[in-house]
């Protein structure tokens, strides 16, 4: 967003004319909207709507077809320290024996072998963000004693190491019982206020988000639409997303996104439950490679911040 004067520096994430393809496919098809500074936004869409891949882009690590794609004001480029990023994990960590500090630190640059062989500034940085994150009872204790929400909370104060000033968060979510989810949410509006930084938080379900969001950025059909709850969440703009008539109930507070009277929610992510074959474990420079069999074709142009 640019004030009369032409002034873009409240402006956290600048998406402008992008178009996002993998294999021969329009993930993102010109697609443009602005992150504010400090806005905590739910990113949503259908299974394959492309959270993952825009997260991706703003990593740096996905070419963009066309457009451009500001980052706090600068272009976007690998190993963007200015950003914090929690990719979509849902294994592997539960068998690890490392302590949750060591695991923490394993994620500071360069430190690929934990606190032994950490510097002075690491170690401040590290107790800095378990501090943050309220994770000093865990931080003696091996991931393999945690609970998913406590595994989440030391892989939250990982995103912090660096202070980062926008955090892609990557359905942290996933596998969490609706308590946990709660507890994770909470913890990063408090985070997220506490230091004034700008979150994307992907998920697959809105109410979990819904207390917690500024506004919501919905993707699906190659389009985005980022606003308000109120003025993403209609049937207007989510038939046009979903390419098919999208009804919208709410229901004592919370709200539901039905097709043809089934809640959508339920469609997409049936198959993950429990779903070994399905999870994604994405290293900053790993290739995406999952196929999910739905077909995403970009219709017409799109997106703007509705
Ligand atoms: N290398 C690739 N080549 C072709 N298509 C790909 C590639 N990587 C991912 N895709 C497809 O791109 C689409 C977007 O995937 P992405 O993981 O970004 O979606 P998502 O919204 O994060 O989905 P989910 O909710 O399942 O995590 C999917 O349909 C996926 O199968």
């Amino acid at each position: 967003m640019t004030d009369a004067s032409g002034d873009t520096r409240a402006n956290a994430i600048e998406v402008e004319h992008v178009t996002l393809e993998l294999g021969d496919r329009a993930i993102l098809d010109d697609a443009s909207f602005t992150v504010l500074k400090g806005e905590f936004i739910g990113v949503l869409g259908p299974n394959g709507a492309g959270k993952t891949t825009l997260m991706r882009a703003l990593l740096g690590l996905l070419p963009l077809s066309s457009g451009s794609i500001r980052v706090d004001g600068e272009a976007v480029v690998r190993g963007n320290p200015s950003i914090g990023y929690m990719p979509q994990i849902r294994s592997g960590l539960a068998g690890r024996r490392v302590r949750g500090r060591d695991f923490v630190a394993m994620a500071a640059d360069g430190h690929h072998w934990g606190l032994p062989h950490a510097s002075p500034a690491v170690r401040a940085d590290v107790e800095r963000v378990l501090d943050l994150v309220d994770a000093h009872a865990l931080a003696a204790r091996p991931l393999s004693e945690l609970s998913g929400g406590e595994r989440q909370r030391l892989l939250l104060a990982q995103c912090l190491l660096g202070k980062p000033k926008v955090l892609l968060l990557d359905e942290p979510l996933i596998s969490l019982d609706p308590r946990h989810q709660t507890g994770v949410v909470d913890l990063v509006r408090r985070v997220q206020r506490e230091l004034g930084i700008t979150v994307l938080f992907s998920a697959h379900e809105l109410n979990p988000l819904l207390n917690s969001l500024d506004r919501v950025l919905y993707l699906g059909n190659g389009r985005a639409a980022l606003g308000t709850v109120d003025e993403v969440i209609t049937k207007a703009v989510l038939s046009r997303l979903y390419g098919s008539p999208i009804d919208v109930m709410r229901v004592n507070g919370r709200i539901f996104v039905m097709s043809r009277g089934v809640e959508i929610d339920k469609l997409d992510h049936a198959h993950e439950e429990g779903d070994e074959g399905h999870e994604h474990d994405h290293e900053h420079d790993h290739d995406h490679g999952h196929g999910h069999g739905h077909d995403h074709k970009a219709k017409g142009k799109h997106t703007h911040n509705v």
